[in-house]
């Protein structure tokens, strides 16, 4: 069931019509579905109903916002978290610490002290010298930091290069065939207790097999790491499940994905923790834009709309596609290049593409904007912080307010001296 419906010839998020929402708030907006995170929360969930011992972790990065948070708390996730910015947001949302767990390469001294005093779950130690620092910092406040080790696998995820995270060649986690030697000296030092292995090759996975061969040769190193007498009781398998951004892809379902890892976990003996983003906030969240006008163009029109790549980052940053459509379509379809305002021809989210025709003030939708698209917002351009809002059958509330250049500007000082 699709939350984001046409009812009388114009676009809802539940009950409530898109258009409501831009009348109140202003566009661009982000617009979540409630119904839509709860459902996909819960099927990622039955996906893997069959394995025994199950932690999920939300992928924080991927939509931030406290209220959508909130709703994943409620559906029984925890967190993963890549900055104390982004704990401190779980635990906002009352994600309880022991939930959380912190990945990232780059988890500063005063980001591990805070962590810890947090009380966190588990931290995914990326390196022998995180892995060191961490158990100092432990061992001086008299605690044990619960720890995984985040190990590259070198494997080709197939996504598109700027999100591939498991090649030799990439920053993330520690090299394959040096993680069974690091996990023995990082197990023996006190304010440590390395009790799991975590991996994450990529985001935007279209194709199970990546996946499954990272995951066996994860399983063959957790035998090595035991056959040395050590426990290894976690299984961190992060996140990376794609979504279709357009009609016709074909992405493995939760389901698929869940019997993928029954079959190559099978036995394991650990809790298996997971780390979906895209795929329980991607197709719940739209951006919604207003035409500021159609330009004519020497090869085709101009509908210049006005959200830009400040707005929503993928296009520009990786080529990505998002479906374009008008909240009122009119049946006629028109061939045009979409983009914004900002001064940069990257600003494009649709080049020579049919789309719904629109004119000067209509509304139309930028669909599955949920993950990696408000948080990834700036200001360029001295813009505004793009709002957003969250739908919930007949109510829809802000739950980020549009941050104006005024404000902005409120927080700039000019020194005495210029
Ligand atoms: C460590 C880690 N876990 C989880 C995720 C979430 O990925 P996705 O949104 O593709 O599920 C990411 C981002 O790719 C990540 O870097
Ligand atoms: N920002 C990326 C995903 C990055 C995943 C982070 N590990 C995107 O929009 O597709």
């Amino acid at each position: 069931m699709d939350h984001f419906h046409y009812h009388n010839g114009e676009l809802h998020a539940e009950n409530v019509p898109l258009a409501r929402i831009a009348e109140q708030v202003g566009t661009p907006v982000y617009v979540y579905s409630r119904a839509t995170l709860e459902r996909h929360a819960q099927v990622f969930r039955e996906g893997l109903a069959d394995l025994p011992s199950v932690h999920l972790a939300f992928a924080v990065k991927s939509n931030p916002n406290v209220a959508v948070l909130k709703v994943l708390k409620e559906q029984g996730f925890g967190a993963d978290v890549v900055s104390e910015g982004e704990m401190r947001r779980a635990l906002a949302a009352g994600i309880p610490a022991a939930d959380i767990v912190f990945s990232g390469v780059g988890k500063t001294r005063r980001e591990l002290a805070a962590a810890l005093e947090a009380g966190i779950g588990q931290f995914n130690v990326e390196s022998e010298e995180e892995g060191e620092e961490l158990a100092a910092l432990a061992a001086e406040r008299g605690v044990t930091a619960p720890c995984a080790l985040r190990v590259n696998p070198d494997v080709e995820a197939g996504t598109h290069a700027k999100i591939s995270t498991g090649k030799a060649e990439n920053k993330f986690g520690v090299p394959y065939d040096r993680a069974a030697e690091m996990f023995d000296r990082l197990a023996r030092l006190s304010g440590m207790n390395l009790r799991g292995l975590a991996v994450h090759i990529g985001s935007q996975l279209q194709s199970l097999a990546p996946l499954e061969a990272a995951f066996s040769r994860m399983g063959a190193l957790m035998e090595a790491i035991r056959a040395e007498g050590h426990h290894v009781t976690h299984m961190d398998l992060g996140g990376g499940v794609g979504v279709p951004y357009r009609e016709g892809e074909q992405f493995p379902s939760p389901a698929d994905y869940g019997a993928m890892v029954a079959r190559v976990c099978k036995g394991w003996d650990v809790t298996l923790m997971f780390e979906p983003g895209r795929v329980i906030t991607g197709n719940s969240g739209m951006l919604v834009t207003e035409v500021i006008r159609v330009k004519q163009g020497v090869t085709a029109p101009f509908v210049v709309v006005d959200a830009a790549m400040n707005d929503l980052a993928r296009p520009a940053m990786y080529d990505a596609w998002h479906d374009f459509a008008a909240v009122r379509p009119t049946g006629d379809r028109l061939t045009a290049s979409v983009v914004g305002p900002i001064c940069e021809s990257s600003d494009v989210f649709a080049k020579e593409r049919e789309i719904d025709s629109v004119q000067t003030g209509d509304l139309a939708v930028f669909r599955t904007a949920g993950a990696y698209g408000a948080t990834m917002a700036n200001t360029y351009n001295s813009r505004a912080l793009v709002p957003e809002v969250l739908v919930s059958g007949d109510r829809f509330a802000v739950v980020a307010d549009r941050i104006e250049p005024a404000a902005i500007l409120a927080a700039e000082r000019v020194p005495d001296w210029l």
